[in-house]
């Protein structure tokens, strides 16, 4: 397993302040950017123009998170643009893979996400496409959710082919992680744990992303 890394979720954040909401997040390890359209998604956030602004005003790698329709239009271009880590949902097209494609071929890692009802098994053969595997542990459209901790059973089943050596990619979780709950999903055996409301609605960001990292890591440490 890589060592836990963290990303804080900037839906959280103040949209007014982005770039300083990034620098209070320096010592992450990504920066997620939740993408809505209001069709996939009951809700609407930001999308390329502002993507771009942020990839000028910070260096952490972006994590852009697309729940939207259509992400074989619309995921490339975050790629060309410098995102990191250009992630869509397997509910949202009928080719994952060509997306996944084109995601690479424009200079961007990609990854594949599934809502919590959505099971992990039809997905399993082409996750060789995927570079991060996404579980959504709320349903995708808002912060401050309830973790739903059966979504972890997918994590586990991606870990196993991972530690297997079948499978060579980033397992990462998104909603309701926090102290409480980190733990758990650490012992499933997440490598990246996306955060919004436990890191942005706290007095100090920076040590929240401390803080989660060292529960992270304390509980995958039993597990090795
Ligand atoms: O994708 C998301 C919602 O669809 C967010 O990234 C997620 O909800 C983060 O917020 P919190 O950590 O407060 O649950």
């Amino acid at each position: 397993m890589v060592s836990p890394m963290i990303a804080p979720s900037i839906l959280s954040a103040d949209f007014a302040r982005l770039a300083a909401e990034a620098e209070a997040v320096s010592g992450a390890d990504w920066l997620h950017v939740d993408v809505m359209d209001a069709h996939f998604v009951p809700n609407l956030t930001l999308g390329l123009p502002v993507v771009k602004s942020l990839l000028k005003a910070t260096n952490i790698p972006l994590d852009c998170h697309l729940m939207i329709e259509d992400p074989a239009r619309w995921a490339p271009p975050y790629a060309e643009a410098g995102a990191y880590n250009v992630t869509f949902h397997a509910e949202a097209t009928d080719d994952p893979s060509a997306v996944a494609r084109d995601i690479r071929a424009a200079g961007a890692k990609a990854g594949l996400s599934v809502k919590p009802g959505t099971p992990i098994e039809p997905y399993l053969e082409i996750l060789r496409d995927f570079d991060t595997l996404l579980v959504m542990s709320v349903e995708p459209g808002f912060g401050g959710q309830s973790f739903m901790s059966e979504v972890l059973s997918k994590a586990k089943a991606v870990r196993a082919l991972v530690d297997s050596g079948d499978l060579r990619l980033v397992v990462e979780i998104d909603g309701g992680i926090n102290s409480d709950t980190i733990e758990q999903a650490a012992e499933a055996g997440i490598d990246c744990f996306v955060a919004g409301s436990a890191v942005y609605d706290t007095a100090d960001p920076a040590a929240a992303v401390r803080d989660l990292r060292a529960r992270a890591a304390h509980a995958s440490h039993h597990l090795s």
